[in-house]
Parts: C-alpha cells; structure tokens; sequence
C-alpha cells in the first residue's frame, strides 16, 4: 500500500504503492435486505444439513415459510465443508434476510445451510423439484443429507446421478462441458463475503461518513486472500475507489482525540508512526466504545510479515497488558502493511521522522499486483483519496493495485507475502560471491575491485527474469580484463566490448555463478522442507521463506537457460 509501501513512492506518479486505499461502498446485494440490527437467530439443535451451490435457487421459488426457517452461513471453498460444523450459530444468516443471494450468480458457491425440522421436507422437496426440472443449469452442485468429503468432487452431482437427470443430457456436450468449466472457474474467482456482518457495519459507518457506493465488494481469494471484487467491468482511466478525508485515520485524528493531549507533552517527542501505534492499540482496548470498531474488527489479527517471528520480548519488564509488545507489534504491522502514502506538514509535537501515513478504511482491502498500474493521490477538490485504474478488470474479478515495484524479498519483509511470477523479482549475486570466481593471484585484482567499489558496481548485481543484470555482467567483464587490456575498464564500465574474449569470459562466469545459486537454493529448499517439520510454529512463515527461495529457483533457471541459449549462440 501506499502504506509503508506508498510512502517509498509518492503518489501520483507511476505505480503508487498503495497496500490499504480506501474502498467505495461495495455494491453488495443484500444491503437493502439486511436491517442493520439483523441478529441472526440461531440454527436450531435439530437441524438437517444441506450444501446449496449458488444459483441452484431461483429467488422465486424460495417460498416464506423456507425462507422464515433457515439460516445461511457462505463458505469459501468446498473445503471448508469439513469444518462446516464449528460455523458459530450466530454467524449465520436468516435466509429471508437475503433473497438477493438467489439472484446472484457472484455470491458464495458453497453455504453451509441450516434449517429447522419443520422446514425439513419443504425444503427438501423444493430443491429436488428444481434439481430434476433442470431448470437452473448450475443445480448439479447441489447434495443434500451427506456430507461431502472435503476437496472432493461430491459436492456436485456424481456423474451417474447427473445422467439421471433427463434435462441435464444437454450439458453432456461441448457446451456442457463449457459451461461446467465456466462454472468450477467461478468457484477459483473470490468468494463474496460483503454479507457479513462486520462487512455490513463496516459499509454503514463508512457511509455515514461519506462513502458512496463503488462497484466493489469484499471477497476471499484463492492464492491472495481476502481483496475486492469487481462487481462491473473497470476498464482504463476508470475510478476504482474514492474515500473521503473523513474515512482516514491520520495523526490529525490522533491529536484530536482524547489521546492527542496527552501525546502532545510526551518527551522524547514520539514519530508519527507510533502516534497511530499508540492511538490503535488503545482504540482496540476501547471496544465499543471507539468510533472506530467497525474497522478495527475487520483488520487482521495476526500478521505474516517476519517482523512478527517469534523473538525476545522488546521489553525487559512487563509494561502494562494493554501497552505490550505483541499489541505495538499488531499495530506496526496494521499501519506498515496497510496505510497509504499522504503527506502532512510537521507538527511540533512529533519527532523529525516524515508523517506520511494514513488509514484507509476499505480501501486497504484491495490486494498488491505487480502487473496492475493505478494512479492514486488524495483529491483537493473532493477532499477524498481517490484511486484510478490504468488496467482492465472484468466483471467479477479481483481489483488489485500495485503497492510499487517491489521484488519479493521487499513483500515479505513489508507485507509478509511474496508474489507469484513477480517481474520485479530478482535474485542478489553478493560482492563475495562474485569475487570467489576471480584469481586471487591476479595482479589487478585490488585495483578492479576499488575501481567496481567506486563506481558502485558491488552492489544489486541480479539474475532476473531475463538473465544477468546489466551491472552484473558489466563488474563479470571489468573483473575478467587481461593484464594487456585493462587500461580499457573506464570503456567497460561504459557498456562498450573490449574483446569477444572479455565477452564471453564474463558469459561463463555468469553461467557459474548462476548455477552455483541454484544449487545452493535447491539446498535451502531441503532445509526449509525439513524446518516445517520440526517447526509447527514457524509453519506459516516458513511456508512464506518457501515460496520465496521457489521463486528464486525460477528465476535462475531461467537465467542458466538464457545463458545457455546465448553460449550456444556464440559458439
Ligand atoms: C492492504 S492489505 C490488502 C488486504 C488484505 N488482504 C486484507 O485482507 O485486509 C495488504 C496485505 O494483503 C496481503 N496481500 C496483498 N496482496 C497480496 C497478494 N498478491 N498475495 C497475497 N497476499 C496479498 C498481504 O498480507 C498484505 O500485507
């Protein structure tokens, strides 16, 4: 975000990083529908269980006297079938409270569904009558009374059972196995999760407080988690997302709450950043009490960058149980990995460090792309953070913003993710690494080695997606020069050939240096395989190291192909 990532690019120009932008209102469909003090009541004991694949019911023939008895809960993927059971009772939704769910075809794919006895056969008798009308092209997902084995296929219809179906025949063909295919994609698009009661009270605060409506609503994701969703096709030059001033919490607000007396006679004087520290973490204590509940209950718990590993506590003695560490430590992370860059004048009461950070309620749900471009400034004349897209996004999908060029190692140790494919991402040759290829005994040895120094040639010297660096094979070829024609480095450092000699001396060691790396990768990979095992606690990131170092490994096979390639051109 143009959190701890927006700052390090101001906005406005090129990819503003922008982890946490304020969102619109999403466009959910049962915001109509659902009385704010809609408190579901709970499935009774007796209940009957049902998994409903959306659109197998058609709103018109979801009947009051169902819709009266039987309370939704969405899941996300059909693997959180199994734990459909430890859904808390009041998590769920009345079915009356949501009619628009059965004319959306976006919504959820899996509910878990509950209903009382009495609802039982009505129930049971409508969803077999519109599974064997067929009229509703997508009912083979629905199961009833068995629970389906979670990440199987049976949450659909078994192919037998399909066949039964007379009117089903017609999706046996190239356009049912198109359609059958359009539809397992809708499962792997985001689950839409707007319907949740920390979504619905998020949308009314904020709309107190301004926001009108976007075309974006909450969701889960395979592979990013939760994001916003495209409810309308966005194309270029679009406005993702508009959050007034009154939606931002900046230390504008620190100070002007009940907090900012006290924060303005602290001494030493304390940087903006642990002023927003210290103003979440005594919100969250606050509970009900602070205006702000609606979107401290929709931010993360925990967080995945390493900055949260298991370490010594920062303090010897115990400070207070409100003011401790894994309190300031959820705080730094909120603001490092959510907040947009937005730049305010100093203020007297905060140290010299730069107050460039601002909370973005919703709009810090939108998730990082490193192919995406958007433009994202705060607007003087709406007085609001406004994001524009410069890409496409279709209907349905996930809205990404890019938080800024970042490599990998830079995600995780900002956001705590890293990103798959990431054309940004590169793999570091360090100055001692590239040194051991070199003969010690060659007189030039020290003089190349100041000569790279002062030019700051020892430094970022990567493999990436497209092989050697330019500094890279440029500190190889100054490194490589001959006794006779080392005269030449300034040419070198230049970019101009010395000899085809020099060139292809660079090429090799390149190819050794890369296939080096990627041994020594491979061998970390192993370590890490066997860390998880040992390491339950540190699964999670350990995971996250995993997926890094993979990547790493494709970037240098990538690059040793390149090489490769390029030898065999040479020869
Ligand atoms: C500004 S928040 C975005 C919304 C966040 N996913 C949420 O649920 O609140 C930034 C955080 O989202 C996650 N994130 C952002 N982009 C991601 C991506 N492409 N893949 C995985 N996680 C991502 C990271 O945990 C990051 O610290």
């Amino acid at each position: 975000m143009p959190h701890p990532g927006l700052p390090r690019t101001p906005p406005g120009t090129g990819t503003p990083n922008l982890p946490g932008q304020p969102l619109s209102r999403p466009n959910h469909p049962f915001q109509e529908e659902i009385p704010p003090d809609v408190q579901p009541e709970p499935p009774l004991a007796h209940c009957s269980h049902i998994i409903l694949k959306m659109g197998s019911l058609p709103k018109r023939k979801c009947s009051t006297a169902l819709a009266q008895k039987c309370w939704l809960h969405p899941l996300p993927s059909p693997h959180s079938l199994a734990e459909h059971r430890t859904i808390p009772a009041e998590h769920f939704l009345p079915l009356k409270a949501m009619p628009a769910l059965f004319t959306s075809t976006l919504s959820p794919p899996y509910f878990s569904f509950r209903k009382s006895r009495s609802a039982r056969m009505l129930c049971r008798s409508s969803i077999s009558s519109w599974w064997k009308s067929g009229r509703s092209p997508s009912c083979w997902s629905c199961a009833t009374a068995a629970w389906p084995r979670p990440g199987s296929r049976d949450v659909r219809l078994s192919k037998k059972r399909r066949n039964l179906l007379p009117n089903m025949k017609k999706n046996r063909g190239r356009t049912g196995r198109k359609r059958r295919r359009k539809h397992l994609k809708s499962f792997m698009d985001g689950v839409n999760c707007s319907h949740k009661l920390e979504y619905i009270k998020l949308q009314k605060w904020l709309k107190e407080r301004g926001f009108e409506g976007t075309n974006l609503r909450p969701a889960e994701f395979w592979g990013t988690g939760r994001g916003l969703m495209a409810t309308k096709a966005l194309q270029a030059g679009d406005l993702v997302i508009s959050l007034p001033e009154k939606c931002l919490l900046t230390t504008g607000t620190v100070l002007s709450s009940c907090l900012g007396g006290y924060i303005v006679k602290w001494k030493p004087r304390v940087s903006p950043l642990l002023a927003l520290c210290t103003f979440l973490i005594a919100e969250k204590h606050a509970g009900e009490k602070s205006p702000w509940k609606p979107y401290l209950d929709v931010l993360p718990k925990t967080y995945t960058c390493p900055a949260c590993l298991d370490h010594d506590p920062l303090f010897a003695e115990n400070t207070g149980t409100i003011f401790n560490y894994s309190a300031l430590e959820w705080a730094w992370c909120t603001i490092n990995t959510r907040t947009i860059y937005m730049k305010h004048p100093h203020r007297e009461c905060f140290s010299l460090e730069p107050d460039v950070y601002a909370l973005a309620p919703y709009l810090d749900f939108l998730n990082h792309s490193p192919n995406v471009q958007v433009k994202a400034a705060f607007n003087k004349q709406t007085r609001s953070y406004e994001i524009r897209t410069n890409s496409q996004c279709k209907k349905y999908q996930e809205v990404f913003i890019c938080y800024g060029p970042h490599d990998n190692q830079r995600l995780l140790l900002e956001y705590g993710f890293v990103a798959m494919d990431n054309p940004h991402s590169s793999v570091y040759v360090s100055a001692e690494t590239l040194l051991k290829y070199f003969s010690p005994l060659d007189k030039q040895r020290k003089a190349k080695v100041a000569i790279l120094k002062d030019h700051d040639f020892l430094e970022n010297l990567t493999f990436g997606w497209d092989g050697p660096s330019w500094r890279l094979l440029t500190a190889l070829k100054v490194l490589s020069l001959g006794a006779d024609d080392f005269a030449c480095w300034r040419r070198t450092l230049l970019g101009d050939v010395t000899s085809a000699r020099n060139e292809q001396q660079a090429l090799d060691t390149a190819a050794k240096i890369c296939h080096f790396l990627i041994e020594e990768t491979q061998h970390v990979l192993l370590q890490i395989s066997q860390l998880k095992k040992d390491k339950e606690n540190l699964k999670t990131h350990l995971a996250l190291v995993e997926m890094l170092r993979s990547e790493d490994l494709k970037i240098l096979q990538k690059s040793a192909e390149i090489l490769c390639n390029l030898n065999l051109a040479t020869a």
